[in-house]
């Protein structure tokens, strides 16, 4: 595995208000490693996933990502242009809300397509036979491949962001609490097929999530957020089972006796 780090996380502060954000916040992500960001509502997980996703300019520190061409680019120092550009062909952002990182105006198919065509297909039925695989890969039924996805279900809406953003087989996935808002099956057999596809895909991830159950399943590593801050870092499983800091003991305790 190349050991070089994919993102170094130098000192970030981003903060809306004070203590309203995220402050002073360092870390490396490796390449095929799954990073679990995890805290409360409000302690800045969201604000620091768009930070790190070139989606929200910090007020200090800085971000240092290693491109696919193998060069070390400070992703603040980058042109708007640039930004989107590793937006679009190296990374993929899967938000909560489906709605968010979909088209509705366009069918399910097109929405995986019209990733494809950013990284320079153009061929119509490669597009169109490319999709279809995805749409199978995340268990979509292809009939419904030029259906838009506003006739679909929560669910589907995901598994077809998924497909949207992974088709193009990305380096690095930030997630936003991509299994929040579903019913708890449609979550718990969304999270195996992610879980199989980042094993399969060798993604290097970044998640947020405040479910500590998704966090244990995808993360070999965790970072837990107060009050805009890191609180406690470590292991996955070390920091769930033996955790260090006042406020992940009442994180895991809390579940425990949920
Ligand atoms: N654009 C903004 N303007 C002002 N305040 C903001 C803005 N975005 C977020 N905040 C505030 O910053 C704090 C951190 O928000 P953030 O969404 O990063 O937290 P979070 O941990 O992701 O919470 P949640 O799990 O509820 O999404 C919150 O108090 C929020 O109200």
């Amino acid at each position: 595995m190349n050991r070089e780090p994919l993102l170094q996380v130098r000192q970030l502060t981003k903060l809306h208000a004070p203590g309203k954000g995220c402050r002073e916040v360092s870390f490396d992500l490796y390449p095929g490693e799954v990073l679990g960001i995890v805290g409360e509502s409000g302690s800045g997980k969201s604000t620091l996933l768009s930070c790190l996703s070139a989606r929200l300019a910090p007020d200090s520190g800085s971000i240092l990502y290693r491109t696919d061409a193998g060069e070390t680019v400070d992703l603040y120092q980058l042109s708007e242009a640039r930004q989107r550009q590793l937006q679009r062909t190296e990374w993929g952002i899967v938000h909560q809300h489906a709605r968010d990182g979909l088209r509705m105006g366009v069918s399910g198919g097109a929405n995986i397509g019209e990733r494809l065509m950013a990284t320079g297909e153009r061929h119509y039925g490669q597009l169109r036979a490319t999709a279809a695989r995805w749409m199978r890969d995340v268990e979509l039924d292809v009939g419904r491949i030029d259906d838009r996805p506003t006739t679909y279900s929560g669910g589907m809406q995901q598994r077809l962001q998924i497909a949207r953003n992974l088709v193009t087989h990305p380096r690095l996935v930030f997630m936003d609490e991509p299994t929040g808002g579903l019913d708890v099956s449609v979550q718990a057999r969304l999270l195996d097929l992610l879980r199989q596809l980042v094993t399969e895909l060798g993604l290097a991830v970044v998640i947020v999530t405040h479910d500590l159950a998704v966090a244990r399943l995808l993360a070999q590593r965790l970072i837990v957020m107060r009050r805009s801050q890191v609180v406690e870092s470590g292991l996955t499983d070390q920091v769930l089972d033996d955790p260090q800091h006042a406020y992940t003991q009442l994180l895991v305790s809390s579940v425990l006796t949920a």
